[in-house]
């Protein structure tokens, strides 16, 4: 029988460097002398970068799709057939069930269980109740050591101390435009290469509504979101309206993402610059990483009021990177919220956060719904505790695609 661990980590550890002395070896004696693989989202962007360099494809998703053109679910699914066609002598596996609907989850869980039986597993996990069941072994970091225990401990509840007590600015200009509805589906369907992925969708998400759209993976939560904030060819000639104009009747999509303030975890990999704080906040208002206008007074004072709000108005000089990668995600969705934007759109924001994160992080939004006037749409197929939607629409997956349904 092997050994399998899991190494549960905060968000204040350094994954990679982890990673590296797993993989090396270097970190446990017993696997010193095999070869290992990585299943992580590591690996998976390092493929598809290949596929989009080389133009050709190796890993294939169950529908024969490349990587680049799958969902996050058919892309972790993919990955892990081939990575255990290889044959490793260990695996690693790093956030397994970040982007997995429940069914994905009960699939992958089953596949390393039988794993499990031929070769070590090694889990790298930020939450708690994502730990594999048939690994009996808890690790924690201390220093560059693994440490272990048998009952994970509560991780320090940074939320318990951190309640935003200030109410969130009033906004620079005033809303001139009144809007009936901020997004209406009528009869929407999408087909790719002859496969219907959603059918006959009707929605409408009115002003300062807060909604969560939720659906199993592959269910076309993504289709939805690029019909609405990017250019999706498939948006046009459907029947969709967007801020009261319909889709592909004049307006650009530079001034549908105007009114649309956009926060998903894939965005912090963008940012590599030294920007401080409170210049990251104030340059939401020209849409630009770091600050290439002169802010106004009035945007100055907005920024100043968030950055209080997030408790950092004393820290504001300092490197966004500095920061933990929740309260990254924290000064990026201020950053998206200065401009007082019709519509916040969350995609999967709280992907890759640790327990104690994510709690400070739906505690963010569920202030933002409570006190602006923006409509919020969260993106997630994970049912995130505490998150306090108005409403729920769910993707249900059907032969002749998926059909959509309000649920709360
Ligand atoms: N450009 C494309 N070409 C071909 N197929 C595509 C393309 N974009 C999406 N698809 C397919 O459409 C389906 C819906 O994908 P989508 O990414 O919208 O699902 P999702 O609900 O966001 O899934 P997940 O939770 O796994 O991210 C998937 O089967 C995907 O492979």
């Amino acid at each position: 029988m092997y050994k399998h661990i899991a190494v549960y980590i905060s968000n204040k550890d350094n994954k990679g460097k982890l990673i590296e002395r797993l993989m090396s070896g270097k970190l446990i004696s017993a696997i010193s002398n095999l070869e290992g693989a990585l299943f992580s989202e590591i690996t998976l962007n390092k493929f598809i970068a290949e596929e989009i360099r080389h133009g050709s494809f190796n890993v294939k998703t169950e529908t024969n799709n490349s990587l680049q053109y799958s969902s996050e679910g058919e892309r972790k699914k993919a990955l892990l057939t081939h990575i255990i066609s290889r044959n490793p002598e260990f695996i690693v596996v790093d956030n397994v069930f970040g982007n997995l609907d429940v069914n994905a989850q009960i699939e992958i869980e089953k596949t390393l269980r039988d794993l499990s039986q031929k070769i070590p597993v090694i889990q790298i996990t930020n939450r708690k109740n994502e730990i594999l069941s048939f690994i009996k072994n808890n690790f924690q970091l201390q220093g560059e050591n693994l440490v272990a225990f048998e009952n994970i401990p509560e991780s320090q509840d940074k939320s318990k101390n951190e309640s935003f007590i200030h109410a969130l600015p009033k906004p620079e200009n005033p809303v001139k435009e009144r809007y009936n509805s901020i997004v209406e589906f009528n009869n929407v369907s999408v087909t790719y290469g002859g496969r219907n992925i959603i059918n006959n969708i009707n929605w409408k998400i009115k002003p300062a509504e807060f909604w969560h759209l939720k659906g199993p993976n592959g269910s076309g939560k993504s289709t939805i979101l690029s019909m609405i904030f990017g250019d999706n060819p498939k948006a046009y000639g459907q029947n969709i309206t967007l801020f009261g104009v319909k889709k592909g009747s004049g307006e650009s999509v530079w001034e549908i993402k105007r009114k649309i303030g956009y926060f998903s975890s894939d965005m912090l990999r963008g940012f590599s610059r030294l920007d401080a704080i409170g210049n990251m906040i104030v340059s939401g208002f020209a849409d630009t990483i770091g600050l290439y206008k002169t802010p106004t007074n009035e945007q100055i004072k907005i920024a100043q009021q968030w950055l209080h709000v997030l408790d950092m108005f004393d820290i504001r000089k300092q490197p966004f990177l500095s920061l933990s990668k929740g309260h990254q995600r924290l000064v990026l969705i201020a950053r998206a919220m200065v401009k007082n934007p019709p519509l916040l759109i969350l995609d999967e924001p709280t992907n890759g956060l640790d327990d104690a994160d994510a709690k400070l992080f739906t505690k963010l939004i569920n202030k933002i719904a409570a006190e602006s006037n923006t409509a919020i749409l969260y993106v997630s197929h994970r049912k995130e505790e505490n998150l306090k939607p108005h409403f729920i629409f769910e993707l249900v997956p059907e032969n002749t695609g998926s059909i959509g349904k309000q649920i709360q």
